[in-house]
């Protein structure tokens, strides 16, 4: 255990009221978490203002309050510790008590609208495949080594993420790969960490019920990159326009990749098929089972971070046509019938676009592509008209239905779907509120050779309907469907 002046050495504390120097247990930003020998650190949420509850974590034992605004009344006994940005000062005090793990590791932030939890997830499967103990933070899940630790967010809060570290290092890992969202950035759950280099895949439309404007979210992304070290790399997707963006007054070394332009690394596609594709990266071609032209940009943005991290070339390259799709991310399911079902987590307009264009390209076209899709409810609802005019442009049905409702009404989200479709357009489009219905509409609408495609909840097991989760798995269904086909 440490004393608290060892953890106010990374603070810079504007105000501090009451003395001494106790023995701290545990750190806290809940006051139902609180306990004896705990600091509190209060931050402005977005629903409460975790200031009000420094009585209760009083209460429960803490003697130590990190906070932005120190209270009028102050009880003897304990220390109130002033900064600018508590949020921040928890990333620092997080790092101090689990010693600064990310300084133990090579860590990867890997960061975009899309793209993350691919990147991430096979740059961890190819560490693996090369022999190097590694850890990862997805939204899928996160691992310490082989041992599997439940997401409940692409990148976590301070104090689990800085606990996961050190996990890691214990347990001998020498790399760690991490999404790291723009709501963590603007939240500073990524506060005194340091990276060993930086990844940026893509900026489209998402979120925006929380930045509010697409600049405050660009904003967040590059937020990133301002705070990566000179010994860092920053590696930017070149083919979008805000790959630069990123790049600019960026202390760290710059890369780029592309599948268009002259980059660092670059890859091509020669040929595309449902069993995958082959590619040629910086000259060398290799074959691989991942689909669409999106995949090569992720596979050629896994090779440059490989490389940057000293990886062996040759055998990256021998690594990378081995890795097979991340769960839930275009995931193939076939019915006896010789339907194609294809799961994928597209959620933004530009990933089922993306997607889209993929199964255009490799279906038969006098076959269909019927798309079953939803849009999220308490999240962004200005993609939910897009997304719905996007799988209309690249279908030939469509079904809305519901992802998950969450709070709101599943009905008038799809109505707001359904703004987004041409009223000439609207004869191919149904709307099923129920997934599991709608996922039995299309499979019995489908004959031999016709691709569906069910998006937006990709890995989900669940769904949540008025603030209710119950067991859900697209995948599930489809088997369960095709079995009686
Ligand atoms: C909008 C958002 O990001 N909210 C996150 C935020 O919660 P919040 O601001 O609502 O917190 P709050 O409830 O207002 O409470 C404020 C403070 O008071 C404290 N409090 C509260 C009650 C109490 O009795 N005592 C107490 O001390 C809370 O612990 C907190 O410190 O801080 C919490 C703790 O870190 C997060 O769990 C929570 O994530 C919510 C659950 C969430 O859904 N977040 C999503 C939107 C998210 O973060 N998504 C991103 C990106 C997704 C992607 O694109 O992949 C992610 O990284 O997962
Ligand atoms: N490089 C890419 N460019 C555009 N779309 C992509 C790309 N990679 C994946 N996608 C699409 O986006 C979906 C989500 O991919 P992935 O989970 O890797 O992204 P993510 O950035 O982790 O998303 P989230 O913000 O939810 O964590 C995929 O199912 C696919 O449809
Ligand atoms: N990480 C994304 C995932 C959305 C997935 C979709 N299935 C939904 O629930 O809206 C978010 O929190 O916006
Ligand atoms: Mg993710």
């Amino acid at each position: 255990m440490k004393q608290l002046n060892e953890y106010l050495k990374d603070l810079d504390v504007l105000e501090m009221v009451g003395t001494g120097d106790p023995e701290i247990s545990a750190l806290t930003f809940d006051s139902r978490q609180a306990a004896d020998g705990f600091i509190f650190v209060a931050m402005r949420g977005t629903k409460v203002d975790g200031h009000t509850f420094i009585p209760k974590a009083i209460a429960a034992g803490c003697q130590v309050v990190v906070c932005e605004e120190i209270p009028v009344e102050t009880p003897d006994g304990v220390i109130y510790i002033r900064v600018a940005d508590t949020a921040r000062s928890l990333g620092w005090l997080a790092a101090c008590h689990y010693d600064y793990p990310s300084q133990q590791l090579q860590l990867v932030g890997v960061t975009g609208t899309n793209g993350k939890t691919t990147i991430v997830t096979l740059l961890y499967r190819l560490a693996g495949e090369l022999g190097y103990k590694s850890g990862l933070c997805s939204t899928v899940a996160n691992f310490v080594d082989q041992t599997v630790i439940a997401a409940t967010h692409t990148t976590p809060d301070a104090l689990t993420l800085q606990g996961m570290l050190r996990q890691m290092v214990d347990a001998g890992c020498g790399y760690c790969f991490m999404e790291v969202s723009s709501h963590a950035v603007v939240q500073n759950r990524i506060a005194g960490l340091r990276f060993a280099g930086g990844v940026f895949t893509n900026i489209t439309h998402d979120h925006l019920d929380y930045h509010l404007t697409f600049d405050a979210y660009l904003k967040a992304k590059k937020g990133f990159f301002d705070g990566l070290e000179k010994d860092a790399f920053a590696l930017a997707n070149a083919d979008d326009k805000n790959g630069s963006v990123m790049l600019q007054n960026c202390k760290a070394v710059h890369k780029t990749f592309s599948l268009r332009e002259m980059a660092d690394y670059r890859v091509r596609v020669i040929e595309s098929l449902f069993e995958g594709m082959h590619l040629e990266i910086n000259g060398k071609e290799l074959w691989t089972p991942f689909i669409g032209r999106f995949n090569a940009a992720n596979l050629v943005a896994v090779y440059g971070a490989a490389l940057l991290l000293n990886w062996d070339q040759e055998e990256v390259l021998t690594a990378l046509s081995k890795l097979l799709p991340v769960d839930g991310r275009f995931e193939t399911i076939r019915s006896r019938t010789g339907i194609t079902a294809v799961v994928d987590y597209a959620h933004t307009p530009d990933a089922l676009q993306n997607v889209l264009e993929a199964l255009n390209q490799i279906r038969q076209a006098q076959n269909d592509l019927i798309t079953v899709v939803g849009t999220g409810g308490d999240r962004d609802p200005f993609k939910r008209p897009i997304m719905a005019a996007e799988a209309v442009k690249s279908s030939t049905k469509v079904i809305l239905t519901s992802d998950n409702p969450r709070s709101e009404d599943p009905e008038t989200i799809i109505g707001q779907m359904m703004e987004g479709v041409d009223f000439k357009d609207r004869i191919k489009v149904i709307s099923i509120t129920n997934r599991r219905e709608a996922i039995r509409t299309a499979c019995s609408m489908a004959k031999k050779g016709d691709v569906i495609l069910v998006a937006g909840k990709g890995h989900e097991t669940y769904q949540e309907v008025k603030g209710v989760r119950s067991h859900f798995d697209d995948r599930e269904i489809i088997r369960e469907f095709f079995e009686q086909l």
